[in-house]
């Protein structure tokens, strides 16, 4: 049977993830053509992808369905009203009444036309069957489909497509950066390194953009942020950035922020209930006495404020060696904590890596003989672990409470159950994937497939002061 097409009809182009548009079903034209923004290269050029915006719905630019595509070529194209204009051109499938064929789209700037897709001559042509016979006195002779697909989009659905992403990181040659570039490549993704504190950025209302060597950034769908300690707070701005060009940042700037600042965290733990050592914290000298005191009787544990890898955790056998190292710290201008001592733990901790709300891999790190710290980078070792229902829950209240969705959190395993000592926005990946066997770089891909995927958002109202 003949397919017979109106002068108007309703399409879908299901690769792309819109389930229904409006086409200006034209003859006259040769080629057809989509309506895209922002539209951006990226990728290796023998296998050039781009990634664009499309407004399915004319009267609705609030709507936004990022696509991404195997680019075909970029060739001169010549409009209606006779200007020229390179644009990218794909190959992607059509769909009309169940009918389902490849056609060419060029992609280019309709904004403010009725339709934002117009089907051309070619694409017609390119018709499995007997060619489509167009009534150009006719509208929608086939079903009309309506907009309803893309409210269903907005609550969930994502779409597989190529994703854009980010790694930002001042070190992209270690292990961690390098296993989720490989992971990121293997499940067909872009991935690209960039090095934090380089980033620079324009801070306005209208299109937020962030800056390097030279020029804007392109738009990512998604961001893995990974900011070492010491660059916190501009890393952290740089995140924040990010999250304002709509891209998706697996750990959001404000969780990083309090789960690097360590006496936040606590209290943020505690006030969602999470078992912790008990940890006190003042900040006049007057009150080293009584700061003692609060936690009992020594050994106890003192912590700079500022430690990382354990470099700034000491373990007081008695009164006067705690009094002493509190009085080196005060006179350093170090922020400390103290915490009681959790002996029991012997020398051993439990990192619960989580992506999304999963517990997804365990290590048990154990201290080296002598020693009560477990970190590796004091000689500890790690072996892969069986964690209890209690430990997943609290490693994954943890990680919830401070709005994270990559983390390492560690446990001490107490006769009180499991107490967190601190939970990490950075997680290495080394460890952990050599002791439990997991790829875990992967399943960080597959947690961004499911909330960077979704290809349909509602852009944020922009409020002018006009
Ligand atoms: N209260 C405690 N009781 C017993 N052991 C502890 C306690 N606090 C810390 N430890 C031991 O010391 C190690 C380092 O502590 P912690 O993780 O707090 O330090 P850090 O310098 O912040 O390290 P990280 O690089 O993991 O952030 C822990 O892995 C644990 O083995």
């Amino acid at each position: 049977m003949t397919l017979e097409l109106g002068w108007e009809e309703w399409v879908s182009l299901p690769k792309l993830g819109l389930p229904a548009m409006k086409a200006k079903v034209d003859t006259g034209a040769r080629s057809s053509s989509l309506h895209a923004f922002t539209v951006e290269p990226f990728g290796p050029p023998s296998k050039l992808k781009v990634r664009f915006g499309v407004h399915p719905i004319p009267e609705r630019p609030d709507i936004e369905v990022y696509c991404s595509a195997d680019v075909l070529d970029r060739r001169d194209v010549t409009s209606s009203n006779g200007e020229t204009e390179k644009r990218w051109t794909i190959e992607t499938d059509i769909e009309i009444n169940g009918e389902r064929w490849p056609i060419i789209l060029t992609l280019t700037d309709r904004e403010g036309m009725n339709f934002h897709m117009l089907l051309g001559r070619q694409a017609l042509e390119a018709y499995p069957g007997e060619a489509p016979r167009v009534s150009p006195t006719k509208s929608y002779v086939q079903p009309v489909l309506g907009y309803d697909a893309y409210d269903k989009m907005l609550a969930k659905t994502p779409q597989k497509r190529a994703l854009r992403v980010a790694i930002l990181t001042k070190e992209p040659k270690i292990y961690s950066s390098r296993r989720l570039i490989e992971a990121g490549e293997a499940r067909g993704h872009v991935v690209e390194t960039i090095n934090t504190s380089r980033c620079y950025m324009l801070i306005n209302a209208e299109k937020p953009e962030v800056h390097y060597d030279g020029r804007a950034l392109p738009s990512y769908d998604a961001v893995i942020p990974r900011i070492g300690a010491s660059i916190t707070a501009y890393g952290t701005a740089v995140v924040r950035q990010f999250e304002t060009t709509g891209a998706f940042c697996v750990n959001r700037s404000e969780a990083i922020s309090a789960s690097r600042d360590k006496l936040y965290a606590h209290q943020i733990l505690a006030r969602d209930g999470i078992g912790m050592p008990t940890t006190a914290f003042a900040s006049s000298p007057q009150d080293n006495e009584a700061l003692i005191k609060l936690i009992g009787q020594p050994p106890i544990i003192l912590k700079l404020l500022e430690s990382t890898q354990g470099k700034g955790v000491v373990l007081a056998e008695t009164k006067k060696a705690a009094e002493s190292v509190i009085s080196a710290f005060r006179n350093l201008n170090a922020d400390f904590l103290v915490q009681e001592f959790v002996k029991e733990a012997n020398g051993e901790d439990i990192r619960c890596l989580v992506v999304g709300n999963k517990v997804v891999a365990a290590m048990k790190r154990s201290a080296a003989p002598g020693e009560f710290r477990s970190n590796l980078h004091q000689g500890g070792s790690a072996v892969s672990v069986r964690i209890t229902k209690q430990e997943r829950e609290v490693a994954l209240r943890a990680a919830r409470a401070l709005g994270l969705g990559f983390a390492g959190v560690d446990l001490l395993r107490s006769e009180n159950g499991p107490k967190v000592l601190e939970v990490n926005s950075s997680p290495g990946l080394e460890g952990i994937e050599k002791s439990s066997k997991k790829d875990v770089a992967d399943l960080v891909f597959q947690h961004i497939e499911k909330r960077a995927a979704s290809t349909v958002k509602r852009r944020r109202k922009i409020v002018s002061a006009a």
